[in-house]
């Protein structure tokens, strides 16, 4: 028989939360051995098949991350920064891969990381769907071969609950292009225009964000050049391909030994 690596969910009543919740219990390659919410959450100590508004799945919600990632091969957390660090010391201690999708977290927290993947495999990335990943590859291509008469946007839209901007997606993108141009996304990059900005600085790359309503995610990668433009676009149109890349990516963490990796270890883009 096949050995199917059991795991634990973080977040277990978020909007991804749910859907890895249903991604991992449908799926024949994993179980679900553990839901994690925060202490005081009404969902802690339910079923979290009944707390979700469905049949049993046989897991209880608990507030115990270590001594839920005790029993797990694998942890998947779409949380917040700060719960997210947390979690990586403790899987890190539990030897479990940790599948982070948690966006907004900054250089410091990131670089936070780095003891728990001395002792585990951490797979993190700011988007885990195929396309996404994709499109970060394109987008590095289209911008080796363009020169800096292309200025390069990129525009990202989500739904009005987000709470970070611009999203970890949009600075993967942002990302590419200033690898494939040559230069420090850091070095190079317009995060916010409002008011007397003055002209467009050349070789910039500029983000702007939309937030409203339901909108699951969208980005495109703009190169406006006199006389013509191309766009690269993502739409998602559901939450389960962020769900099922994680479930994907903590599958190929049981073949990793400790160190960070992305999607694009996980896909072989
Ligand atoms: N990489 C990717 O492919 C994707 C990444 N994301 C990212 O995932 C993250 C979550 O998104 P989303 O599901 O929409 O957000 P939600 O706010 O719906 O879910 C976050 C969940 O985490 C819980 N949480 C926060 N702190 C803790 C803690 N200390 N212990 C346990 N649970 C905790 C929250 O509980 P409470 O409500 O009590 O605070 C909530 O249930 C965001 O950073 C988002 O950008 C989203 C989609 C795809
Ligand atoms: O918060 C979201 O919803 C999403 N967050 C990720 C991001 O910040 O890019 C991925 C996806 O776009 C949905």
């Amino acid at each position: 028989m096949t050995f199917k690596p059991g795991i634990v969910v973080t977040g277990a009543s978020g909007r991804m939360g749910q859907m890895l919740i249903r991604t991992v219990s449908d799926s024949d390659k994993a179980h679900l051995v553990g839901a994690v919410e925060r202490a005081g959450h009404s969902w802690v100590g339910r079923d979290v098949g009944e707390a979700m508004g469905g049949a049993p799945l046989g897991v209880t919600v608990t507030d115990q991350p270590l001594e839920a990632f005790a029993q797990a091969q694998a942890v998947i957390d779409f949380t917040t920064p700060d719960a997210t660090l947390e979690f990586a010391a403790l899987a890190a201690q539990a030897r479990a891969v940790h599948v982070i999708g948690t966006t907004g977290m900054t250089e410091a927290q990131i670089a936070r990381l780095e003891p728990a993947a001395r002792h585990a495999a951490i797979i993190r990335a700011g988007n885990m769907s195929l396309g996404v990943n994709l499109l970060v590859q394109l987008t590095k291509r289209v911008a080796a071969a363009l020169d800096e008469d292309f200025d390069i946007e990129v525009i990202e839209a989500h739904h009005r609950h987000k709470v970070d901007a611009p999203s970890g997606t949009a600075l993967m993108l942002g990302e590419a292009a200033a690898e494939g141009r040559g230069v420090a996304l850091s070095e190079v990059a317009d995060r916010g225009r409002d008011g007397i900005t003055g002209a467009r600085e050349r070789g910039h790359i500029g983000f702007s964000a939309i937030r409203g309503g339901d909108i699951v995610g969208e980005h495109d990668v703009l190169f406006a050049a006199d006389g013509e433009r191309i766009v690269l676009r993502h739409v998602a149109t559901d939450r389960a391909i962020f769900a099922r890349g994680a479930l994907k990516a903590a599958l190929w963490g049981q073949g990793q030994g400790p160190g960070q990796y992305d999607m694009v270890d996980v896909l072989g883009l």
